[in-house]
Parts: C-alpha cells; structure tokens; sequence
C-alpha cells in the first residue's frame, strides 16, 4: 500500500468550550470563563452536522465544557476527543503553533487600551515608512467598525488607519487604490521586524475599497508578517523528511512560510475547500496537507453573528464529508480548531476554550482530553516519521 498521508484541518475558531484557565483571559473586563462557540450555536439554532457529529462533535462537547446540545452527539464512529492548550495566548498562532509542536515560549506583548495604544518610536517608524505626517486611529477596536469611523478621515488625509485588540497584534487598514496595496503591504512588512523583536505577534495589512462610510468593504488582500515558530514545527520535520506539504489558505502566513512545499490560496473559505477536497483525491503519498479555514473567526466570532456562524457550521460539514469520501485506504484527516470566538459572548474578542479533535480514518476510539501539541505528535507519528520536540502521539 502506498506511505499515508494525513490532512490536518482547522476551523479557526471554532471551540468547544471548557478550557481550564479560561478565567484569566478576557473579552472587555469580563472573562472568558463559559465561553463555549460550537456549544451555545448548538444551543441558539438546530445544528445539522451529521459528517463532524458522526466522527465525535457532539460527544467532544460533552467531553470538553459537559454542555449537551440537542442534535449533536451521535455514537462517535470516528477517533474522538478534546484539546486543551497550554500557550499563553488564545490567538491564531499560538494555537496553530502548539498543534504543530510548538507550545509558545514567551508573552505576547499586547498594546494597552489606551489612545494612544501604540508607543511614539512605533508611530514614528510608521510614519517613516508611510512617508506621511500621522496616523489614524491608535487603539483597540474592531476591523470593520474602525474603517466605518475613520476612513473618510483616511481618505482626506491619506494617513494609514492603525489598531489593534487584545491579541498581540498591529493592523493597518488603507484604501486599497488611494493609499495603494502594494504600498500598505511594503508598510507592513517593513515595520514586522521591529514590532517582532517586541515580541508582537503579528503585522497585518487590511486594505479596503469604497467612497465612504457604509461603502467601505474589506478586500480578500489581507497579509499577515508573522513571527516566525521559535523551534521546528510538522512542517519543518515533515518537509525536512522530504515529504510534500501542502498549506492552504493562512497556513503559509501563520508558519512563516517555512515548511511548506506548496501554498493553496483563494478569495475565500469555499475556494480553499475545492483546494482541500482536490488534494483529498490528489496529495502525493506519504504528503501532509495542513488547512486553515478563517471565515467561521473573520466573517461570523469576531461579529458576533450566530445564524451566519451556525451556516458557516453546516456548510463546512458537507466539505469535511466531501473531504473524507476522498480520503484513500490508511489516511488521516484530524479536524480541529486553534481557540473559541463565541459568537454569543460578550465582547468582540477571541475565547479561550478547548478545541474538538475529531479523526477519520481510524475507525471508533475515544482519546479523551489531550494537549495541541498531542495533535502534531499524532499527524507525524500516522506519517511515519519522528516525534516533533513535544507532544505525544494519540494514535
Ligand atoms: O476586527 P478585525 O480587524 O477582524 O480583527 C481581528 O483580526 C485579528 C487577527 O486575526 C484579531 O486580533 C482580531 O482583532
Ligand atoms: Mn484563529
Ligand atoms: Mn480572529
């Protein structure tokens, strides 16, 4: 039979609620504690997600925050569980960085909730590199609204819009035409190395089109500049084996880009499962395919939007179930998540909760509660290959 292959695939965003020490991270001044994103959609509308609950959703849930929600829990045929994190931050690259071995070593440096919340030489450095006298903004908020309030301001001015949240991260919104793309991202990826020695996550170029307020739209053109992984993630020990890895969507972004043979991109979640359910059919033997799909946290968490999250739930179902007819004899496909947003809660910030580790390809077996890094250790282990620095196969 030919060397297997695995797909690890992520929903980004989309917990199960449970995490022990949700109480120490916050939306607002509240904490995240009962936070639970699948759990209170489930609880809010019927939840059709016969493919997912067949491998084990409803009884993750269960597992993972003992919510029960009507419509999900089916006798798990799949390999099952729940993954609790131990990075101190609940943003997209922690959790994808543990998942793939990397538990992360430091602090994230947040900005503060002030205004201004970024300190003089960081606006100074922006300036610069934007060659203009200032920037808009300065503060904690959220994507869409700080375009709606300031980019007629943006407009007039021609000054970059620059905010951030509670993740460790510094945005920049620009007309995509007046300000210009190219150079909103050469902005951005000249001010990632001094912003990265801070240890701040990640610089982010949002640019947007539109004439004014209530026309403003955000284009798919994001970029992210990303610290790079402190310490060699699936990526890097599968493509180091010389494997073929595949990265769809933000994979290649959140990774730095290292590790990865191939980048699948698209203009959104429905062009990335075409590129998901191709390689499902195509990926070389032995390949390891790593997905990341974003809208559940861009689209519906950070807007708070229930029905349109819920939507999102059921639409990917049927992909992980177009996925899994795909996949060949000895296989493994792992879906799972890298932190909550419940569209329920307070706040417009990502939760901290536990994640759903749902496996195809390996017939019925309860895990139980495991570690992200357990979720690395496991793909490499399936791949044939040697354990990543932590975690510790489930297989
Ligand atoms: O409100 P928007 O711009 O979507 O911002 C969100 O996107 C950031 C990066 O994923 C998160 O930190 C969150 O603040
Ligand atoms: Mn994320
Ligand atoms: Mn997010």
């Amino acid at each position: 039979m030919a060397e297997p292959r695995a797909f690890l695939v992520v929903m980004d965003s989309a917990g199960i609620g449970g995490a022990p020490d949700a109480a120490r991270f916050f939306n607002g001044d509240l904490p995240d504690s009962g936070a639970n994103t699948i759990g209170h959609i489930a609880e809010a509308v019927d939840l059709a997600m016969p493919n997912l609950d067949r491998l084990g959703l409803g009884a993750a849930i269960r597992l993972a925050s003992a919510l029960a929600p009507r419509g999900l829990g089916s006798q798990p045929q799949g390999l099952w569980g729940a993954a609790t994190e131990i990075s101190p931050g609940k943003d997209t690259p922690s959790g994808h960085w543990e998942m793939a071995g990397v538990p992360v070593p430091w602090q994230w440096h947040v900005f503060p909730k002030t205004v201004p919340a970024f300190p003089p030489d960081v606006t100074a450095r922006i300036c610069a590199l934007a060659g203009t006298e200032g920037i808009l903004a300065n503060c904690h908020a959220s994507g869409t609204e700080v375009i709606e309030a300031f980019g007629s301001r943006h407009l007039r001015t021609g000054w970059p819009i620059c905010y951030t949240s509670v993740d460790s991260v510094l945005q920049i919104a620009a007309h995509e035409e007046r300000f210009g793309l190219d150079r909103l991202i050469a902005l951005c990826e000249g001010l990632a190395p001094m912003l990265h020695a801070m240890r701040v996550g990640r610089v982010i170029a949002r640019p947007f089109l539109g004439d004014a307020p209530g026309a403003f739209t955000r284009t798919p053109n994001r970029r992210d500049f990303a610290i790079a992984p402190p310490g060699p993630t699936i990526l890097d020990i599968a493509a180091g084996a010389g494997r073929v890895t595949h990265a769809i969507g933000k994979i290649g972004d959140i990774f730095s880009h290292r590790g990865i043979a191939r980048l699948h991109k698209g203009r959104s979640d429905a062009d990335l499962a075409e590129h998901l359910i191709r390689l499902g059919h195509e990926a070389e033997a032995g390949s390891l395919t790593f997905a990341n799909f974003v809208e559940f946290d861009t689209n519906f968490g950070h807007r708070r939007d229930i029905a349109g999250y819920a939507a999102q739930l059921e639409w990917f179902d049927g992909i992980a179930g177009r996925l899994i007819a795909a996949l060949h004899p000895g296989d493994l496909a792992i879906f799972t998540a890298d932190h909550g947003n419940d569209p329920s809660w307070h706040g417009t910030d990502h939760t901290r909760e536990r994640v759903p580790v749902l496996a195809a390809g390996l017939g019925p077996r309860a895990i139980g509660l495991v570690g992200f890094s357990d979720i690395g250790a496991s793909v490499l282990a399936h791949l044939g290959l040697p354990a990543p620095q932590h975690g510790r196969s489930f297989l």
